[in-house]
């Protein structure tokens, strides 16, 4: 579950986004416009997501808004990761639904662009936002849903995966999977494990050698997704299901995990990062620290 590696994310990433901030030329923090909302709510939006908190429940949602398919570019993971590490850092923050503007399109997965006739040191630092992007996502110490309202290919279907639970649009038209073997590339082993964590060894195991996509129908029936629900109510279903999430006890609860309920543990990274910049193989190695963290109080 997403939630194991929560904690141990957060710590590992804020220093390295830290430096993105300061030292990016692809956006960073100097994009994002702060503005209050009334009802405690506020809003900050940069060129390519949105976020909306409402203090009074603690629920962040992050709105990508990057047209034509909401692609992952170097430029997008970017203010993607800046955006939610805000959110880590915000005691207040405590649930993030992760949904899209575009209509039809959740999102197309890496983009393509990004990914052919570039040096390779943007190669590098190109990969190293997608991992990024999973680790901060993944091991995220709040709770987050993914309100899919289109089609999710590959790395779209990646963040839905990185997300605690999945809710899809019930449109047959729209799709979901790894395929990227039907691109004629692999899906790196931490794309399959985070499958095989969601659908379990035997669906995986086929969806990636065959590079299946699945309607939202078959997506629900493998377990893909978690619910589905008509298309105007993906998110206000995202945020009922976000509402009972956080009403679970959360860090501090009475026989919590004490290495996370106190402020006096070491949460040194679990999670490394390795340096890519002349490999497209696989990149980070992951410790599983023994103890699930729950999700904040
Ligand atoms: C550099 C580092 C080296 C590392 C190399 C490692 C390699 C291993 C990586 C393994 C992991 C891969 C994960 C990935 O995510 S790969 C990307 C896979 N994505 C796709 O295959 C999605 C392809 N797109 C679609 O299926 C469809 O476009 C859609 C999302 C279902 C939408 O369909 P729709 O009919 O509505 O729209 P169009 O197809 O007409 O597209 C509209 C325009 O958007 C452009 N587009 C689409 N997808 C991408 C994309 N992924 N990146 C960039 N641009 C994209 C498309 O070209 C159209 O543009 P146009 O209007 O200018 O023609």
């Amino acid at each position: 579950m997403a939630t194991l590696l929560k904690h141990s994310a957060k710590y590992a990433l804020s220093g390295r986004l830290a430096r993105l901030c300061v030292h990016s030329r692809h956006g960073g923090l100097q994009c994002l416009q702060p503005c209050l909302l009334p009802h405690q709510r506020s809003a900050s939006t940069g060129s390519k997501i949105l976020v909306e908190m409402d203090n009074s429940t603690g629920i962040a949602v992050l709105t990508m808004k990057s047209p034509p398919v909401n692609s992952l570019s170097l430029d997008f993971l970017t203010e993607f990761s800046i955006s939610l590490e805000k959110l880590e850092l915000d005691r207040g923050c405590r649930g993030v639904i992760l949904t899209s503007a575009l209509p039809k399109i959740f999102s197309a997965g890496l983009d393509i662009m990004e990914m052919c006739g570039k040096s390779p040191e943007h190669c590098g630092e190109f990969w190293k936002a997608v991992q990024e992007m999973w680790l901060r996502l993944y091991g995220s110490s709040m709770i987050t849903i993914a309100a899919i309202n289109g089609s999710s290919p590959a790395g779209g279907c990646l963040m839905a995966l990185a997300c605690d639970y999945r809710i899809m649009a019930e449109n047959p038209k729209y799709s979901i999977g790894l395929n990227e073997t039907q691109l004629g590339i692999v899906a790196p082993f931490w794309f399959k494990d985070t499958l095989v964590n969601t659908v379990g060894n035997r669906v995986a195991e086929l969806s990636l050698q065959l590079g299946l996509l699945y309607s939202a129908p078959d997506a629900l029936r493998t377990g893909l997704v978690d619910l589905l629900v008509p298309e105007d109510k993906v998110l206000s279903t995202a945020s009922q299901t976000m509402t009972q999430w956080l009403a679970i006890p959360g860090e501090n609860a009475i026989g919590s995990n004490p290495r996370v309920s106190s402020s006096k543990v070491d949460l040194t990274p679990k999670v490394h990062m390795v340096d890519l910049s002349h490999s497209s193989e696989s990149m980070c190695s992951l410790n599983w620290i023994p103890w699930t963290c729950s999700n904040r109080a």
